[in-house]
């Protein structure tokens, strides 16, 4: 370990999928089978290439590891399973290279279901979960690390891998079924640990001088273990490879939040470097006046992250520089960085051509943020001066940004600011109930979550409009012819409460960010949400309001062909900000309110045009819970809330439903409790209806639609398993409590498989209504 220390400006990763998307379709054509792996491993050598050339022209320097080797095939804790070995056992007969063996855990085969996927921390990213067991055989595989490596040496540019590191892969890591009753999977971290240190060894061999390990486990309250186990955990592993001799130097991150408390001790062990998040995170401002974290901090650097690896603002320059300052005068070995990897922000602002030019001069995307760490490290080395004409310019449009026309709209909030908890407050259930007695559902009804398939059809149709190939008044015949067939469908099938199935939109969110005012949608803002899978986040800039009602015309239309009640369908205030990119320049809880009043008006709206059932989901709400337990509570009671403001203007006679996705909602089942909703959909068929325990348990008195048919594979569940999982609910909830409905939305789904899944869904619940 001879190298030197990290040059003044890094970056915590990059995103990898490609400005245009390069890697999805070089992947999605290797999956197809219409290029080779070879001709996969090209294209990807060429974007890690070109990312790596991009970076040092953006400002890092080319030397001593400020460059990070961030790339991924499909995700990064997957590649931390390849490079441990750590392949479970139930894919032991998987043959194929490296990378075929890689995609197949990522994807599954006809003999394989899939590792399961899930939220990565409080992001909208998703990672395949490992699954570890007793028996899991570790061993070291750094063939593709050394690789990119060895790629990055060849272009003059010495990299600095990023791994996944030990703690957070085990903790992240779970149970393999099969596994030991009670069996943890970190209880084999020296196991796990010593692998690393081959992986090191063979970095170091391989002339790697820094490497970066992610530890996210540290900052996060919603793991197995507690804060103060965590660090212990990771006390103990880098104790170990710390004491490595072959190795690289250790840059230990911290991202997604706040690491404060940690810090020092993490600055104590045998590492180089320790990353920490200052944008979601702070620093221990009294450890920072009385020198004790100078002192813990005595030969290690600190990667201060303050540039937001989140948000797509262009960072206070002014702000940061000052907390630089603040740690240099502390006499703390600084370097510039990132509150976290970039993956989750687009590539660049310059490629959104068609933006209003002033809203782009206030954006980040990451290769600003590149040029804005490496700006702000010129100022740590030369002294503020050096790049006063630089803070100068950041002062000048962080104050066009607060004076600019629709950031701030006095009658939006004035109307927010008056909204007070009657607005949010509904009759009582019992009433409600009395009330909706009209609508004449039946016990065990049957409905869907909103979307129908979303045809190829469908998507060329909307292209087309996009292009101007065809006019607005044929593409809207196009979309009523399409409503009219699924209203017949959902008939013919014999559903008791319709959906218009959604074809008019692109997507949940940005349907309704293109209706609102106060949103901007982007062209080439893609980011990463799994594997090939990416979004393009809307960029909620202003105050929101809504010009016109966004659903209502499309709802009326599929209501006036059918007597049976058809559900009005809305994206809920939190899932619209938390998939989005939301201003930072005031509250969150603010920013959902004016939301929640846009819902408000559309919910009154659509029910004046004869619509008596109102679906507003929100999948995302767990998503945005806080990792810190402290605050947790003050989370829920503003999203919450906002739902209820969204909501709460709705009649007795007005059937309020919501929907969630997920079904681990144990932790927050009081506040779904406490949205008021209705009824309420949710997962559960993979789970086999775990969730109905709680439920009853809870002694929950509304409507719940536990998922019967698990939409997430073309496969048809047959009326048997779902009369089967029907009568589990039915055992714990009586029948007019209980609907009948699949997980989520048909949008990914082909009609074959839809028509007859839903064909037994009704049949089922006809069979468990037939036994009471
Ligand atoms: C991710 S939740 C999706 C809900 C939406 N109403 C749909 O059916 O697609
Ligand atoms: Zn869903």
């Amino acid at each position: 370990m001879t190298a030197a220390s990290l040059p003044l400006a890094t970056i915590a990763g990059y995103p990898r999928i490609g400005r245009r998307r390069e890697l999805k379709r070089a992947v999605e054509a290797f999956w197809a089978g219409r290029i080779t792996e070879e001709q996969l491993q090209q294209t990807a050598a060429e974007l890690r290439a070109a990312t790596r050339a991009r970076l040092v022209e953006l400002g890092l320097p080319a030397e001593g590891g400020a460059v990070p080797e961030s790339f991924s095939f499909y995700d990064q804790v997957l590649d931390a399973t390849l490079a441990l070995g750590a392949i479970p056992e139930r894919f032991a007969g998987v043959t194929g290279s490296d990378l075929e063996t890689y995609f197949t855990l990522a994807r599954g085969d006809k003999a394989h279901q899939p590792l399961e996927m899930t939220k990565w921390f409080d992001t909208n990213y998703h990672y395949s979960v490992p699954e570890i067991s007793e028996r899991t055989a570790f061993s070291a595989n750094p063939k593709a690390l050394v690789a990119q490596l060895g790629e990055a040496r060849e272009q003059g540019i010495e990299a600095r891998p990023v791994i996944v590191g030990p703690v957070t892969y085990l903790l992240l890591a779970k149970a393999a079924d099969g596994a030991g009753e009670g069996f943890d999977p970190v209880s084999r971290l020296d196991e796990v640990v010593a692998v690393y240190a081959e992986l090191l060894a063979a970095l170091a061999a391989a002339g790697a001088t820094w490497v970066q390990l992610d530890e996210p486990a540290l900052v996060s309250d919603s793991l197995r273990t507690t804060r103060e186990e965590t660090l212990a955990l990771v006390e103990r592993a880098y104790g170990a490879l710390g004491a490595g001799a072959d190795r690289p130097r250790i840059l230990i991150a911290a991202p997604y939040g706040d690491a404060s408390a940690a810090l020092a001790r993490l600055a104590k062990l045998p590492v180089e470097a320790v990353q920490a998040d200052l944008v979601r995170g702070s620093l221990p401002t009294a450890e920072l006046a009385d020198g004790s974290l100078a002192a813990a901090f005595e030969g290690t650097q600190l990667v201060a992250g303050v540039v937001d690896g989140r948000n797509i603002w262009r960072t206070d320059l002014r702000e940061a520089a000052a907390t630089l300052r603040s740690l240099a005068d502390a006499g703390i070995q600084t370097v510039v960085g990132t509150s976290n990897n970039l993956q989750h922000v687009p590539h660049d602002v310059a490629d959104e051509a068609k933006l209003d030019a002033k809203l782009r001069s206030w954006l980040a995307f990451a290769d600003q943020k590149v040029e804005q760490v490496a700006v702000l490290a010129r100022g740590l080395a030369e002294g503020e001066e050096a790049i006063e004409a630089e803070l100068a310019e950041v002062d000048r449009v962080l104050a066009d940004r607060d004076a600019a026309e629709g950031v701030r709209v006095d009658a939006i909030r004035t109307r927010a600011a008056a909204a007070g908890d009657a607005d949010r407050t509904r009759v009582s259930e019992a009433d409600r109930r009395e009330a909706q007695h009209g609508l004449n559902i039946p016990a065990l009804a049957t409905t869907t979550i909103g979307s129908f398939p979303q045809t190829a059809e469908i998507r060329n149709a909307r292209a087309s409009f996009v292009r101007g190939e065809i006019d607005e008044a044929a593409y809207d015949g196009f979309l009523r012819e399409e409503i009219a067939r699924v209203i017949a469908l959902q008939e013919e099938i014999g559903l008791d409460v319709l959906v218009h199935g959604e074809a008019e939109r692109n997507d949940m969110v940005q349907y309704f960010a293109e209706l609102l005012d106060g949103f901007a949608v982007t062209e080439h803002g893609w980011v990463q949400s799994y594997g090939s899978r990416a979004t393009r986040p809307s960029i909620l800039w202003g105050d929101v309001s809504r010009p016109a009602p966004m659903t209502v015309r499309w709802s009326a239309y599929a209501q006036s062909l059918t007597e049976r009640p058809v559900k009005g369908m809305l994206t809920g205030p939190v899932t619209i900000l938390a998939w989005s990119f939301v201003r930072d320049d005031q509250p969150l809880s603010d920013t959902a309110s004016q939301v929640a009043l846009a819902l408000r008006d559309e919910i009154a709206d659509l029910v004046d045009a004869g619509i008596s059932i109102v679906q507003v989901d929100e999948p995302a709400l767990r998503e945005l819970l806080p990792l810190d337990r402290d605050r947790q509570a003050a989370y829920l009671d503003w999203s919450v809330g906002a739902f209820r403001l969204a909501t709460g203007g709705a009649g007795a006679d007005v059937q309020i439903h919501t929907h969630l996705c997920y079904s681990e909602f144990g932790e927050i089942i009081d506040a779904v409790d406490g949205l008021d909703a209705d009824v309420t959909s949710i997962e559960a068929a993979r789970s086999r209806m775990d969730v109905v325990e709680p439920l009853g348990d809870h002694g929950y008195s509304r409507g719940i639609g536990p998922g019967v048919y698990d939409i997430h594979s073309p496969r048809v569940p047959g009326v048997d398993e779902q009369t089967e999982l029907i009568r589990i609910a039915a055992a714990r909830i009586p029948g007019e409590q209980l609907w009948v409905n699949p997980d989520c939305g048909l949008k990914t789904r082909g009609y074959d498989e839809t028509v007859a899944s839903l064909t037994n869904l009704v049949l089922a619940a006809k069979a468990v209504r037939a036994e009471a």
